[in-house]
C-alpha cells in the first residue's frame, strides 16, 4: 500500500533524520514508536505529504507522493489519506458539516450531506452536526476528527497520538472507532504514539531509534 525508501529530513543544515525504509500492505495495522524526538511526527507528516523529505521516495497507492504539486497533491492527500491529528483542527467558524463538507470539497468529491450524516451517525455525533467546533467536549471534538478522517474513505489512515489525553475508557474507544473504521474503508492504519495502552493491541511495529538522528549535512 506503501512503500518508503531513502527518507532523510533536515530541520537544519546539521541535523538529519534518517528513516528506516518501511513496506506496508493494503488493511495492515501499523503501530510508529519511539522515544519523544525520535521522529515520529515528522515521519508521519512525510507519509502524509504535508513535509517533502530532504532525500527519499514515498510511493502511496501507486502513485510517487513527491512528484505531485499545488491541487494535484492536495486532491490525492484528501481521497486517499485520512489524517487525525492530536488536536482536531476544524475551522472554527464554520459548522462540523461545513467543515465535513469542506473537506469533501478540498479533495475534489462532490458535496454529499447524506454521507456526512452517515459517518457522524457511525460516531455517535451526529446530533453535534450544526454545532459550532467550541460548543464540542474533547471527546466529541476528536469523533469528529476520526469522521473527517474517514469521510471520503481513505485508503490510508494516519493518527498521531490520538490517546495519549484520554483515560483508559475513551482510549479504547477511539482505537475501536479507528480500527472498525479502517477496516470498513480496507485501509491501511498507522498509528503513531508512546502510549504503552496501545502497544498490545497492534501487531506491526516500526519502531524509530533515537539514534537514527545523525549530524552533518546530506
Ligand atoms: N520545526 C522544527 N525545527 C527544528 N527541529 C525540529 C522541528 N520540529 C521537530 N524538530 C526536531 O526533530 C526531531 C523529531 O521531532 P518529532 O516531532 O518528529 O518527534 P516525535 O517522535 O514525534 O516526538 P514526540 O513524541 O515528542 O511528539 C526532534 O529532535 C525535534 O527536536
Amino acid at each position: 500500500m506503501f512503500q518508503l525508501t531513502g527518507i532523510r529530513y533536515n530541520y537544519t543544515t546539521t541535523h538529519t533524520l534518517s528513516f528506516p525504509d518501511w513496506t506496508a500492505a493494503q488493511g495492515d495495522r501499523w503501530l510508529l514508536t519511539g522515544v519523544s524526538g525520535s521522529g515520529k511526527t515528522t515521519l508521519l507528516h512525510m507519509l502524509a505529504g504535508l513535509r517533502q523529505p530532504t532525500q527519499g521516495t514515498a510511493i502511496i497507492a501507486g502513485t510517487n507522493l513527491y512528484t505531485l504539486s499545488g491541487n494535484k497533491a492536495d486532491q490525492f492527500r484528501g481521497q486517499n489519506i485520512g489524517l487525525v491529528l492530536q488536536k482536531p483542527h476544524l475551522l472554527s467558524v464554520l459548522t462540523v458539516e461545513e467543515n465535513l463538507l469542506l473537506t469533501q470539497y478540498m479533495a475534489g468529491l462532490p458535496q454529499n450531506k447524506q454521507r456526512i450524516a452517515e459517518v457522524l451517525s457511525i460516531l455517535s455525533v451526529l446530533e453535534k452536526r450544526k454545532s459550532m467546533p467550541h460548543q464540542l467536549s474533547q471527546g466529541q471534538a476528536q469523533r469528529i476528527s476520526i469522521a473527517r478522517a474517514v469521510l471520503n474513505l481513505p485508503k490510508l489512515i494516519l493518527a498521531d497520538e490520538p490517546t495519549s489525553s484520554l483515560d483508559d475508557l475513551n482510549c479504547m474507544r477511539v482505537l475501536d472507532l479507528l480500527e472498525t473504521q479502517a477496516a470498513a474503508c480496507g485501509a491501511t492504519l498507522v498509528i503513531a504514539t508512546h502510549d504503552a495502552r496501545v502497544k498490545n493491541r497492534i501487531a506491526n511495529h516500526l519502531h524509530l531509534e533515537s539514534v537514527q538522528t545523525v549530524s552533518g549535512t546530506l
